[in-house]
Parts: C-alpha cells; sequence; structure tokens
C-alpha cells in the first residue's frame, strides 16, 4: 500500500496558482493597488544598496500616458540563474540571510513584492544586467497566469529595468500624475535621486536631520513642514530620538482637541520609505493629542508593510518616546506655565488620561487642571490645601443635583464625573497620603441633614403618612428634614449603602440597619426650611398633600437628572392635572 509511514514516495514540489496568490495579496495583504509603485521603489533602492550606493545611483521612472510604466535603476541587477531563482521563485528574497532572517541594509525581505505589479498589469516585464558578473543582459517576462519566459537581451549599463503595460481598466494607475503622487508619498525622503518623467521626487535629508545655522531656523522649518502634515500649525514640535531603534524625528502637538477613541495616525518612515500615515501603536495610548513623523532603521514592517511588527524592540520604542513626551510637559510645567495653560486648555483630557498612570503627570493635573468644585472652579492641589476630607462624584448630574447641599453641609465636593476624573482623585493619595478622599455616598450626605424638632414631626404626622402611601408606588420612601440651601423643596437620595455601613453612620439610615430590603430604597427627603414643604407639612387636605408630593417626587428626578420610568411619568401626569384642577376649582365662582 502506498502513502504508508517509512515507505519513501516520489519527491514533487507544490504548484502555485499564482492568480490565487496575486487575489490574494490583493484582497488581504495590500491596502490597494497602489502599493505597486511603493515594491517598484523599494527593489530599485534594495538594488543600488546591494551594489553599494555611491554616485551616479539613479532611480528613473517613465509613465507617459500611454498605458505602460517603467522603471530604471542602477543598482546591482541579476544574472540568468538568479533570475530562475529569485524572480520566478514566490517567497524567494536576496535580502535574507541563510537563517532567514532580514538583511539589515534592505527594504524588502519576503520576497513577494513584485507580485504585486500584477495588481495593475498582466504581464511584467524585467531587463537586467548584473554589475558582479559579466553576462549577457537577461530578459524576463512574467504573466499573471503564473508562465514566464527568459531570453537573452541587450542592455549596456549594469542595472534593471521593470516595465508594466496596465491591465484594462487599471490605466490610471500608470497615468503621469498618479504615477508622481504616489512615487512623492512613498519616496520622498529616499536617499537616492527618484525621479519621475524627469521630475524630482525626493527631497533629500528629512527636515529633522539638516543642519540649520541657528536652532531657530531649525524650528521654523520644522513648524513649516508639521503645518504641512497636521493642516495647520501645530502648537509645538518636540524631538524624538531612540537610538536603538535607529529612530529619530518629530512629534507634532496638536493645536485641536482630539479625543481618546481616534485611532493614532503617526506618519513612519522605515529606511527612508514611507511605511503610512496611519500607523499604529508606536506612541503610548495616552499620547493621543500629537502626531509624529519619524524615520526608523531598525522597527521591522509586517509582510503589508502597513503596520509595525510588534515586538519588543516596538515596545521598548514606545516606552522611551512616551517618556520623551512626558518630558517635554514638565519642562513646560516648570519653564513656561502660561503656555502650559494654553496647551491644557485643549488637551487636559490627554494629561489626564496621562495622569491616571503616572506620578509625575498627576502632578502636573493636580497643580494645573481646574476641577469643578463645590467652591467654584479649583485646582485640586489648592483644593486639597483647603480641605483635607474630599468628597467626588462619579457622574456630572449627580454633582449638579449635590453641589449646593454639600457646600451647605460643610462637604467639599469635587465633580468627578468626567473621563479619568475617578482614577485621578482615587491617585490623589499618591501624593497626600493623608488625604480623605472618597465617592460621595448619598448616606454620608443623608447623615450631614439635621433632623426636624419633635414638634415639626408630631406636627407632620398626617403628611407623612399620605407622602409615604403616594411614593410606595414608586418604591420610595419620605423623610423629613431640615437643611441648606432652603430653595430645595426635595432631595432624592439613592439608597446605595452596604447595612453594615449605615449603622455605624447612624442617622437617617439607621432606623433602617435591621432591614436590608428597606435600606435599600430611595428617599425623598423634604426641606422643613423650604416655605412650600413648610406650609405642606400642615395642609390638611390629604387629596391636595398627595398631589403635591407626586409632583414634587417627579421634581426631584427632574432636577437630578434621573431616568424616569413608565409609572413615574404618569405621577407627574397626573400630578399637575391634578393640581391645575384643584386650582381652577378653587377660582371658580
Ligand atoms: N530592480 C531589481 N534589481 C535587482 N534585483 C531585483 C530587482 N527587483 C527584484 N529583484 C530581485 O527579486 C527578488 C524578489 O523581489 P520581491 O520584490 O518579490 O521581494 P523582496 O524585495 O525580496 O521582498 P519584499 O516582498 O519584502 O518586497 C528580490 O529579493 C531581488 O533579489
Amino acid at each position: 500500500m502506498s502513502g504508508q509511514a517509512g515507505e519513501p514516495g516520489a519527491v514533487r514540489s507544490f504548484g502555485v496558482d499564482l492568480r490565487g496568490i496575486v487575489d490574494l495579496l490583493s484582497r488581504h495583504l495590500y491596502s490597494g493597488p497602489r502599493v505597486y509603485v511603493r515594491e517598484l521603489l523599494q527593489n530599485a533602492v534594495d538594488a543600488i544598496t546591494a551594489r553599494g550606493g555611491g554616485r551616479g545611483t539613479a532611480i528613473r521612472i517613465e509613465a507617459r500616458g500611454d498605458g505602460e510604466l517603467r522603471i530604471h535603476d542602477t543598482g546591482i541587477g541579476l544574472t540568468e540563474p538568479q533570475v530562475h531563482e529569485l524572480l520566478a521563485t514566490i517567497g524567494n528574497s536576496s535580502k535574507r540571510d541563510p537563517l532567514g532572517f532580514a538583511r539589515h541594509d534592505f527594504l524588502g525581505q519576503f520576497g513577494i513584492g513584485l507580485l504585486s505589479c500584477f495588481l495593475v498589469a498582466d504581464e511584467i516585464e524585467v531587463v537586467t544586467r548584473s554589475a558582479v558578473e559579466d553576462a549577457p543582459a537577461v530578459v524576463w517576462r512574467g504573466h499573471a497566469d503564473g508562465h514566464y519566459t527568459v531570453r537573452q537581451g541587450r542592455r549596456e549599463e549594469a542595472g534593471t529595468t521593470v516595465a508594466l503595460r496596465a491591465r484594462r481598466d487599471f490605466e490610471h494607475w500608470l497615468e503621469p500624475s498618479t504615477v508622481m503622487e504616489l512615487a512623492r508619498h512613498y519616496g520622498a525622503l529616499l536617499p537616492y535621486d527618484v525621479r519621475v518623467n524627469g521630475e524630482p521626487v525626493t527631497e533629500g535629508t528629512p527636515p529633522w536631520e539638516r543642519a540649520w545655522p541657528t536652532e531657530r531656523e531649525r524650528r521654523e522649518a520644522l513648524l513649516q513642514y508639521g503645518t504641512r502634515v497636521v493642516g495647520t500649525t501645530p502648537f509645538d514640535v518636540i524631538d524624538l530620538a531612540v537610538p536603538e531603534a535607529g529612530l529619530r524625528g518629530v512629534a507634532y502637538v496638536l493645536p485641536y482637541q482630539t479625543s481618546p477613541g481616534e485611532p493614532a495616525a503617526h506618519r513612519v518612515y522605515l529606511k527612508r520609505m514611507l511605511m503610512g500615515d496611519r500607523v499604529e501603536r508606536i506612541l503610548p495610548e495616552w499620547a493621543f493629542f500629537v502626531r509624529c513623523v519619524l524615520n526608523s532603521d531598525e522597527l521591522r514592517p509586517t509582510a503589508s508593510r502597513e503596520q509595525l511588527y510588534d515586538d519588543e524592540l516596538l515596545d521598548g520604542t514606545r516606552k522611551a518616546l512616551g517618556g520623551q513626551l512626558r518630558g517635554w510637559l514638565l519642562r513646560l510645567a516648570a519653564a513656561e506655565p502660561e503656555r502650559l495653560r494654553a496647551f491644557l486648555e485643549v488637551h487636559s483630557l490627554g494629561v489626564k488620561a496621562m495622569a491616571a498612570r503616572d506620578v509625575e503627570m498627576l502632578r502636573v493635573v493636580d497643580e494645573w487642571v481646574a476641577f469643578q468644585t463645590s467652591e467654584g472652579a479649583v485646582a485640586l492641589a489648592e483644593f486639597r490645601a483647603r480641605h483635607r476630607a474630599i468628597r467626588y462624584t462619579a457622574r456630572v448630574e449627580e454633582f449638579q443635583q449635590f453641589a449646593s447641599i454639600a457646600a451647605a453641609q460643610g462637604i467639599a465636593l469635587v465633580n468627578g464625573g468626567y473621563a479619568y476624573d475617578p482614577e485621578i482623585l482615587e491617585r490623589l493619595r499618591l501624593i497626600d497620603p493623608d488625604l480623605d478622599v472618597r465617592r460621595l455616598d448619598p448616606a454620608e450626605l443623608a447623615t450631614r441633614l439635621d433632623p426636624v424638632g419633635p414638634a415639626v414631626a408630631f406636627a407632620a404626622r398626617d403628611f407623612l403618612r399620605v407622602a409615604e402611601r403616594t411614593l410606595a408606588g414608586h418604591g420610595c420612601e419620605p423623610t423629613l428634614r431640615e437643611f441648606s440651601p432652603a430653595t430645595l423643596p426635595v432631595l432624592y437620595l439613592e439608597g446605595t449603602r452596604p447595612v453594615a455601613d449605615a449603622r455605624e453612620a447612624g442617622g437617617v439610615w439607621a432606623e433602617f440597619a435591621d432591614d436590608a430590603e428597606e435600606q435599600a430604597r430611595p428617599s425623598l427627603v423634604f426641606n422643613h426650611r423650604n416655605p412650600l414643604v413648610a406650609r405642606l407639612t400642615s395642609t390638611v387636605n390629604a387629596e391636595v398633600v398627595a398631589l403635591a408630593v407626586e409632583a414634587l417626587y417627579g421634581y426631584a428626578l427632574l432636577a437630578g437628572r434621573r431616568p424616569m420610568r413608565p409609572d413615574d411619568v404618569a405621577g407627574v401626569n397626573r400630578a399637575f392635572l391634578g393640581l391645575v384642577e384643584h386650582a381652577v376649582r378653587r377660582d371658580a365662582p
């Protein structure tokens, strides 16, 4: 029986369906046909590098608008055996060492780049002559259906010319203006002279590596470059350098607000070939207030060359770059507080995101970012100096509801309802270990509201009975207290305290401490200091009291911006119409 273990079978090679591979590349690996220009440029650059670069090196692209494109390089060229081995073998590359590692100086490594030309052409012709061996020129013609031919040809100089003829409906990819735009996009910083139809594509040394007569001129030039990148004048420019990654570049501080959810969009060049404009993961997540432009000679791309390979080097680079951005901010805080303030007006969110993880940034936020408090907009450092016990609300609505009451009861309250606020407030202990900072518990607030005197409580018995009956339908119960501000008639308090805490706290919750069910219920606290409520507690007409209680319940929910359930809405409607009817009836002759 054939195929059994130990029995040697005939050795065969895999067949490759080239159309299948091209389809795979175009649909799943590359973002679109445009990358064919990048791959051609890259091969030309690598061929010149392999030959040793130097004087007289040139890459010339001809696109005359006749559906053809030619790219000539003065690179190392290929002999006929190399053509078979390298051009006609998918996945084979001269840019890897015998162990399969990418050779350091080259852009390519995967041995698939040339296939991207099949995204726009059905046939690729390569005329090449080796600079190493004195061999005749070779003409290789590869077809998208997987067959190729090789013959001898003529070529005076060593180097390579790749020619493409556009596939039907793909002619626009070979139009002179498109080719120029793509060549500039990918190749502007390449270290060799690249021209399209005679026009230069390359700009030479990256602006951050150029020598400038003065630091001021350098900064001006970088800001100008940044204006092109960002689309508007950046707030500032920060130099970046990570020697382990052969990385240099700049970070532009954006003059407009960005949100943490927005994907980062950094322009990354690898060995001076553009990798992409929307490269992610090069900076820590919190650094969403900058856009970087940088070049690295050591970081590695994924096979699509559109994102960075996630390895230790990338991890270290990200940390180092994060440190440099942080350093910039700390220097600004120390030396230019006015500019820091201007920066924070736009980017407090980004800085808060950093402060949620980093103690130094926490100090910056503590000192410079104003928080909404029960005493107005104040920096946390100042608020801490005034109060040793600080409470915060985790929702903006809660703050709006409790701020004036808290202030009147002597509770120092901070609005912690925006992104990163609770983390920052909790972390304040790291820089101020004795600070008592906690989320405001409504039960704690309740304990600060004074009980009414025995005479008032006695007189309000009937009122409370009616209120209890009315509110039972809403799963809520009434309490009568006296508190400031007197303008506030009622306060809706959620019953969120665990039983044990409530017993310790005493006060209003202690009465219910033995009954967990009861204790978890919300309460509507009536403020006897409010004239309307005071009058209501001595109103005899039970129908009016019930209507008023239900109306005040609805008012408290609205004031606290709480969600209203259908039966809450029905109750408010009932109360409103009932009160109107009552008023009209009273007015009737
Ligand atoms: N212009 C050129 N001059 C000399 N050799 C070339 C040229 N273009 C391609 N080659 C040879 O063909 C091989 C395959 O090229 P291809 O573009 O498919 O892959 P690669 O550049 O090695 O890797 P990658 O897929 O990462 O681009 C190269 O390794 C190189 O040896």
